[in-house]
């Protein structure tokens, strides 16, 4: 008989604490980390999202090598890393800002990691990577004429030359406008997928997160809170601090507790099966150019928006009865 084939997640983190000690001005100690355990298989991307302190750099640190953890253990391929240092971890960084060497042209930035390769490979490797990203025939352009967006694909055609087996990126898409953010959520996507690459993505933003990841690990105050793939994490939170990190703004009582409805899911004398209420119209606004309705639902006694039936708004102090789109219903209570 042949013994059951067990298939080891690529990097393990179990139990792992992160602690700051106490600052010499009399500064707290921080436990940053308390206690994560979660996995991420070989080829997936898996992003840590929470809002800000809750211990996402910390984790990503601790997993680099860059800050000591105080307890539990990251392994690869069930080997304990503890003993290697930063550089022999084989993970590649991508931070926020690049951190691209400005005395550098693109190709020397690109080609950093590829020492070991003689001219002509480092050039085509070089040039496989900048297409890659986006950025074909960028080899010599200085990098200080480079606008946010390039300087973050070159930061990532560089942690990605040297093949790294683990990428961590930690906000690499924050420093960028809206609208930047979305289009380079979705290249990142395509080039960890198209290079097979495994990695871990430190956001607070829930839209990249859903844009970039196969699985989203929610994170508050040091501990994982829920882990799952966009679409179960969309639908199911597990609870209400995860519901509203996630955006939504609702929450029904009555027949109807539990169930969260996402701000603009309301349609004025909709259809569809999803919950429906009573409302008092306050009042009309506009949002991307096209009219809403403001009214306060009931029982819950809750603002919330809709979607008008046709051109003929109904007036303020009228009553209308709200129905939810599915798409925007969750309803809350899945485990971790
Ligand atoms: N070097 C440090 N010394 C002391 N405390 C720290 C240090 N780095 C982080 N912290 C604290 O640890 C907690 C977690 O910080 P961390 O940067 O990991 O959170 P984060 O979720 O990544 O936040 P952000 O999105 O704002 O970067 C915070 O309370 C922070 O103030």
């Amino acid at each position: 008989m042949t013994a059951p084939q067990v298939t080891r997640p690529a990097l393990g983190v179990t139990d792992l604490v992160v602690r700051y000690p106490a600052g010499r001005r009399g500064a707290p100690g921080v436990t940053a980390v308390a206690g994560v355990t979660l996995d991420v298989p070989a080829g997936q991307v898996l992003a840590l999202l929470g809002p800000s302190g809750c211990g996402k750099s910390s984790l990503l640190r601790a997993v680099a090598g860059l800050e000591p953890p105080a307890g539990g253990s990251v392994t690869w391929a069930g080997e304990d890393v503890a003993a290697l240092p930063v550089h022999r971890r084989g993970f590649g960084l991508v931070f926020q800002d690049g951190q691209l060497f400005p005395h550098r042209d693109v190709l020397g930035n690109v080609a950093y990691g590829l020492r070991d390769l003689d001219r002509a490979a480092r050039r085509d490797r070089v040039a496989e990577l900048l297409d890659l990203v986006g950025l074909p025939g960028y080899e010599r352009r200085p990098v200080a004429t480079l606008s946010g967006g390039e300087r973050q694909r070159v930061a990532l055609a560089r942690s990605l030359a040297p093949r790294p087996r683990l990428l961590l990126l930690d906000e690499p898409l924050s420093a960028l406008d809206r609208s930047l953010r979305e289009r380079l959520a979705e290249d990142l996507r395509h080039v960890l997928v198209a290079t097979g690459t495994t990695a871990l993505l430190v956001t607070h933003d829930q839209d990249e997160a859903f844009a970039v990841a196969d699985r989203v690990a929610v994170m508050s105050a040091g501990r994982l809170r829920q882990v799952a793939d966009p679409g179960t994490l969309w639908r199911r939170p597990a609870d209400r601090e995860v519901a509203e990190f996630l955006g939504y703004r609702t929450f029904l009582a009555g027949a109807d507790a539990g169930t969260a409805v996402a701000p603009g899911g309301w349609r004025v004398a909709g259809t569809g099966g999803g919950p429906a209420r009573d409302a008092v119209v306050t009042g009309h606004r506009t949002r991307r150019g096209l009219p809403e309705v403001v009214a306060t639902i009931e029982p819950e006694g809750e603002p919330v928006t809709a979607v008008p039936a046709g051109a003929t708004l109904p007036a303020p102090g009228t009553r209308a009865r709200l129905v939810a789109e599915p798409a925007a219903v969750a309803v809350l209570g899945s485990t971790v």
